[in-house]
């Protein structure tokens, strides 16, 4: 008999991104064997030889899951430490303790246990100290891929795992949703993401009743955040209320749709970003100012991103630069009335000289 169908989904998801793991990790190694070092050539050119040995990478990869001890992060270690092997991967795991309940430090140490029990090596617990820029829920955040960060570095990891699932993607589209603030922020969370792709979700595509299944079904103790479940933070309300009041009004599909809207989005904003960094070449006189009429012609979504790329070239910083900063920009394009010079994040102004748009620091 072959395991039970929820183990068998989330066994899968995983050896699908190890293949990609795998795969990008031969190919790299191939290059590195291929192209001598910078150093190492111009060595290798003076003693009239074109390569120089270089220290060979190891050739098994390695695969951290990053691991909080919840449902979805156990399920996808427990498909690790059984995919892994089959494949020649390394696998280990990291639990991040952000140090803000009583006995995190013990239960980051029982999460450490059953990763090693599962035969995952190395396995480890950090600590990280959580400070309060962008609330409570971007500063746990910001601390904990600081430390994966770390640890993947330190390690040589060549992924991080993260139990990420459909249910979560639909959230976070929500919220973005209702930021108002478009199509990239509908585009949810990437399968692979960070430094070189480095972050790795295998479960996006999978409901978090299989991963809570498969931890069932394979008596894998899970522990539940109170976070997760406490109305003091935005997501918990939209998980247990507004998503639920949502499939109540529009049907028990709407947490897919919701996911593959995130698919759909990511292929439009990125098909946009393209077009805007070929527009943003078209759009410059000789001096590389951006030329208001050529603007104006732009379709709108086009010229927004072309704004915004220049504004965050001139030093406004992304997370702070929004939607409606763009739109006032905008208006110095379609609706000139003489307006005086627009004040954006990271002191920097935008103004209208002439037939020219400067963006600038102030
Ligand atoms: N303390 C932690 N240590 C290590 N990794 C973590 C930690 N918290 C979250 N993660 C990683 O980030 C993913 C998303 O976490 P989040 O808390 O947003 O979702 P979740 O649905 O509650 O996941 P889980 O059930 O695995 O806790 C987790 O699946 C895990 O891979």
């Amino acid at each position: 008999m072959g395991p039970h169908p929820a183990v068998a989904a989330i066994r899968l998801a995983v050896r699908r991104v190890l293949h990609d793991v795998l795969t990008e990790h031969t190919r790299s190694a191939e290059h590195t064997r291929h192209t001598p070092h910078p150093e190492f050539a111009e060595a290798g050119a003076r003693a009239g030889r074109q390569r120089a040995a270089l220290p060979e990478r190891p050739d098994t990869p390695l695969v951290l899951v990053a691991c909080s001890g919840g449902a979805d992060s156990m399920a996808l270690a427990s498909a690790l430490a059984f995919e892994a092997p089959k494949l020649d991967v390394r696998a280990g795991g990291i639990t991040v303790d952000h140090g803000l309940q009583d006995g995190s430090d013990t239960r980051a140490a029982e999460v450490v246990d059953r990763l090693t029990d599962m035969r995952l090596d190395p396995v480890e617990a950090v600590a990280v100290q959580v400070g309060h820029e962008g609330g409570p829920e971007a500063a746990a955040r910001d601390a904990r891929y600081a430390a994966l960060d770390a640890a993947a570095e330190r390690h040589g990891a060549a992924a991080v795992l993260l139990g990420h699932t459909r249910d979560d993607q639909a959230e976070t589209v929500l919220l973005g949703l209702a930021r108002g603030s478009g199509i990239r922020s509908l585009s949810g969370m990437a399968a692979a993401s960070g430094p070189a792709g480095r972050y790795r979700r295998p479960f996006l595509q999978l409901d978090r009743q299989t991963a809570r299944k498969a931890c069932l079904v394979q008596s894998l103790p899970v522990w539940e955040d109170p976070h997760n479940a406490d109305p003091a933070y935005t997501r918990s309300r939209l998980r247990h209320e507004g998503l639920p009041a949502l499939e109540k009004a529009l049907g028990k599909g709407v947490v897919e749709a919701l996911a593959r809207t995130a698919q759909l989005s990511r292929d439009d904003a990125d098909a946009l970003d393209t077009w805007a960094a070929e527009a943003d070449r078209a759009v410059r006189d000789d001096a590389g100012r951006l030329e208001c009429a050529k603007l104006y012609a732009l379709p709108p979504a086009v010229r927004r991103r072309v704004l915004r790329r220049a504004a965050m070239e001139a030093g406004s910083p992304a997370g702070s630069l929004f939607a409606r900063h763009i739109e006032e920009v905008d208006r110095l394009i379609t609706g000139w009335r003489g307006q005086r010079a627009i004040n954006l994040p990271g002191r920097v102004e935008a103004m209208r000289q002439g037939g020219r748009l400067v963006i600038r620091q102030s």
